[in-house]
């Protein structure tokens, strides 16, 4: 029936101030006002269906796709949208496309490397669309490591030109999204050649098609690299396949920041870190450990709201069956997953401050913290994503059968996600980065250099080398120093593990490649300690609604304390804590989950999103799955007729040939 909302009795158990929690999920008030001002007003304009968009064939899917990335541009500008609005109506509209990769990476990419002269002549043309840019870095030989890159640019000094060149196959640019069909314009990293000698990895702007007629330039060889993952979902990007054939740009399209080419043909380091050409990634990889908040979210609302709709066994008398959420196992796979993902937002937001930190301080040229936020964006990019693609699969087997139809919204979700575990950096190699960073500082521990941010805790090696869990009953496992102590000495000594078989090695790098699957343990252990500990420290700051804070409290603590039980191994291994601990905190996690139970909805309710950016029958606000199931499948091209195309060629020759048989 419409109009009845079936999780009403569900949103009657709530604890808490549901209002106040949504403002706790969306940062602040305002937005939060944002938030739901701007998805309310995708959700309502038809422009921006996503009916039968799983059943679009690609070129349709990616006609339509053009269709609506102009249609959002249109209505930003007709209402004036800011930078902030437009950002947000772009992200509700919930489909990747080239201005995804325009706005953050293309920009960013100018704004990150680009001169203050390269950003005035640039920038106004982009951000007017004006020309359209992608970020042209992997190649089909070489994604991971940018060093081997192959595409040249040498520095012409006949012509004050830079020659872009692809010399070989694996040379070809490979991958970079909205490069295949849409723009004009790429940053497009290669070798930079001056004097015959090669100064390693430079950014370039270059155009690749007719601003008039939107041909390849002369020289330019581009297309898309074919269908991807998944019914729909990513195949609304065009990732693309470019190759230069001796292409010439002006010297000024080199970008300029880390380093310079002098009209006659000097290279000139200036006296930023050249890691810098790496800032785009760190930006990312920074914006991607929010969204994986966002896409979690998206799957554990679906999978809590359909297991409080969905009953199974149980019924007494013809009663009611058991809603399946009520089920332990049910609460032990996805109350975690709801925990990770205000986990995750938190740790979200902490990272965005970093970042920003990190960003005035590189424009005053203080560099030291640069190295923190490269580990700290990696590490946590590297993280989240692997959880949340996890998470994901989990809520759609949470759904049962029904979670394998794309009705769901769990299959495109996941197809649509997965991709963050390789782009913006491999997520293995990602970790290697962070454990690069480890084992550097633990060599630096008796130096007399105290580390800080982060890996403050490593100040403290000694206590946290011979330390014991004080636990003696289940509740001492929530108190925040004990798990924060927890948490850091199985960090510090997995670390210190790894750096004395590390000194075993006369190679250090041999030693690395050998140790490398400890040393991504050890990795984890130590982003798995920072989300901890942002999540304990939000919980120190002022939480206004009424058990708001208590909830948070209860979600932290199952977020911890299922780490704890999954990774006991470590815990148990490293000899902070004993068997008999390790169980209590198993017994805690439980008490927690039943305390979680009566909020589970409502703590779902609070991410505020509309049916419209769900796309999900399962996840409906108002829980009324079966009727729409029901109805959603007589939409499908399939039942279109009673008699199926291909009766008469294929089922009916069959069938009387089974006649004939049986006559026989
Ligand atoms: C709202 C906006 C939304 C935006 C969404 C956009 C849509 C998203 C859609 C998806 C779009 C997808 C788009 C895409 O996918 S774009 C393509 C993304 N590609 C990658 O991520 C490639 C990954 N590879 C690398 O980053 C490098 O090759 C690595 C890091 C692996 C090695 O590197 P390298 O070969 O150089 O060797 P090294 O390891 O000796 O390192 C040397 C030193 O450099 C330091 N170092 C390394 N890296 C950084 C860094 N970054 N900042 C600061 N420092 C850094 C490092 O600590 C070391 O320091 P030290 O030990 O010497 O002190
Ligand atoms: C959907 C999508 C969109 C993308 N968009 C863009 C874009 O816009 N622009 C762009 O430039 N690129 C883009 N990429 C490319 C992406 O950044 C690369 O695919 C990514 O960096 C991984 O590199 P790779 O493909 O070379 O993987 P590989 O490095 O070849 O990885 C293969 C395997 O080798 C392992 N491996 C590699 N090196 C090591 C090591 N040192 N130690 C241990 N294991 C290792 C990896 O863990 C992995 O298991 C995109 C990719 C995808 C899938």
């Amino acid at each position: 029936m419409e109009g009845v909302d079936y999780l009403a009795d569900e949103r009657k158990k709530a604890e808490f101030d549901v209002n106040e929690m949504k403002i706790v999920w969306a940062g602040s008030r305002h937005n939060f006002e944002l938030s739901d001002r701007i998805s309310k007003l995708v959700a309502n304009d038809p422009g921006f269906s996503k009916e039968g968009r799983t059943m679009l064939p690609r070129k349709e899917l990616f006609k339509n796709t053009l269709r609506k990335a102009t249609y959002a541009w249109k209505r930003i500008i007709e209402l004036r949208l800011s930078e902030e609005e437009a950002a947000k109506l772009r992200h509700f509209v919930d489909e990747p496309a080239f201005t995804d990769l325009h706005w953050g990476m293309f920009i960013p990419a100018i704004k990150g490397q680009g001169t203050d002269e390269q950003q005035k002549k640039w920038l106004p043309l982009a951000y007017k669309m004006q020309i359209i840019g992608c970020y042209a870095q992997t190649e089909l030989g070489h994604g991971s490591n940018v060093q081997g890159l192959e595409t040249t640019a040498t520095f012409d000094p006949q012509t004050d030109e830079f020659v872009i060149h692809s010399p070989t196959l694996t040379s070809s640019k490979w991958w970079p999204g909205g490069l295949g069909k849409v723009s004009t314009h790429a940053v497009v990293y290669a070798r930079l050649i001056t004097n015959g000698k090669d100064y390693g990895i430079n950014g370039f702007i270059v155009q690749l098609r007719s601003l008039e007629d939107h041909k390849p330039l002369p020289g330019v060889t581009v297309g898309d690299i074919g269908l991807k993952f998944g019914n729909g979902a990513y195949n609304t990007m065009d990732n693309g396949v470019l190759r230069f054939d001796h292409v010439r740009i002006p010297r000024d399209q080199m970008l300029m920041r880390v380093s310079q080419v002098t009209r006659e043909g000097k290279y000139v380091q200036s006296d930023v870190p050249r890691q810098l050409l790496y800032g785009t990634m760190v930006y990312v990889r920074q914006t991607i450990v929010s969204d994986a908040s966002n896409a979690l979210s998206r799957a554990v609302c679906i999978a809590t709201r359909y297991s409080a709709v969905r009953r199974q066994f149980g019924s007494q008398n013809g009663g009611q069956e058991i809603q399946v959420i009520d089920y332990k196992t049910q609460q032990n796979r996805l109350f975690p997953l709801l925990a990770s993902a205000y986990a995750f937002r938190f740790v979200g937001e902490w990272l965005k401050w970093l970042y920003t930190d990190v960003t005035q301080r590189l424009q005053a040229n203080d560099f030291s913290t640069l190295p923190e936020a490269h580990a700290c964006t990696a590490g946590l990019k590297s993280l989240t994503t692997t959880a949340t693609a996890d998470g994901i699969e989990e809520c759609r087997k949470l759904c049962g059968g029904h979670g394998y139809l794309c009705s769901s919204g769990l299959p495109e979700l996941f197809a649509v996600y997965v991709p963050a575990c390789t782009y913006e950096g491999d997520n293995t190699v990602l970790l290697l980065q962070v454990a690069r960073f480890l084992m550097k500082t633990v060599s630096q521990l008796g130096s007399g250099k105290k580390p800080v941010g982060t890996i403050a805790y490593m100040g403290r090696i000694e206590h946290l080398m011979q330390c014991r869990s004080d636990v003696k009953q289940a509740k001492d496992w929530l108190k925040p120093s004990a798990v924060v102590e927890a948490f850091e000495a199985r960090a510090a000594r997995m670390s210190v593990a790894c750096a004395q078989n590390l000194s075993k090695f006369d190679n250090p790098e041999e030693g690395f490649a050998e140790l490398a699957a400890d040393l991504a343990e050890a990795a984890v252990a130590h982003c798995q300690l920072i989300v901890v500990s942002k999540f304990i420290e939000k919980l120190q700051q002022d939480i206004p609604g009424e058990g708001v804070k208590q909830q948070l409290e209860v979600l932290c603590g199952i977020y911890y304390l299922f780490l704890l039980h999954k990774h006991q191994g470590d815990f148990l291994g490293t000899g902070y804590i004993t068997s008999k601990q390790a169980s209590l905190a198993n017994d805690q996690l439980r008490a927690l989950y039943s305390q979680l139970r009566p909020n589970a909805i409502s703590l779902v309710d609070a991410f505020n999103y509309t049916d419209h950016f769900l796309d999900s029958i399962l996840g409906r606000y108002d829980g009324n799955v079966y009727p729409k199931l029901y109805e959603a499948a007589w939409k499908d091209p399939l039942n279109q007729s009673d008699i199926a195309d291909g009766f008469h060629e294929y089922i009916r020759p069959l069938l009387k040939q089974q006649l004939r048989t049986a006559r026989l």
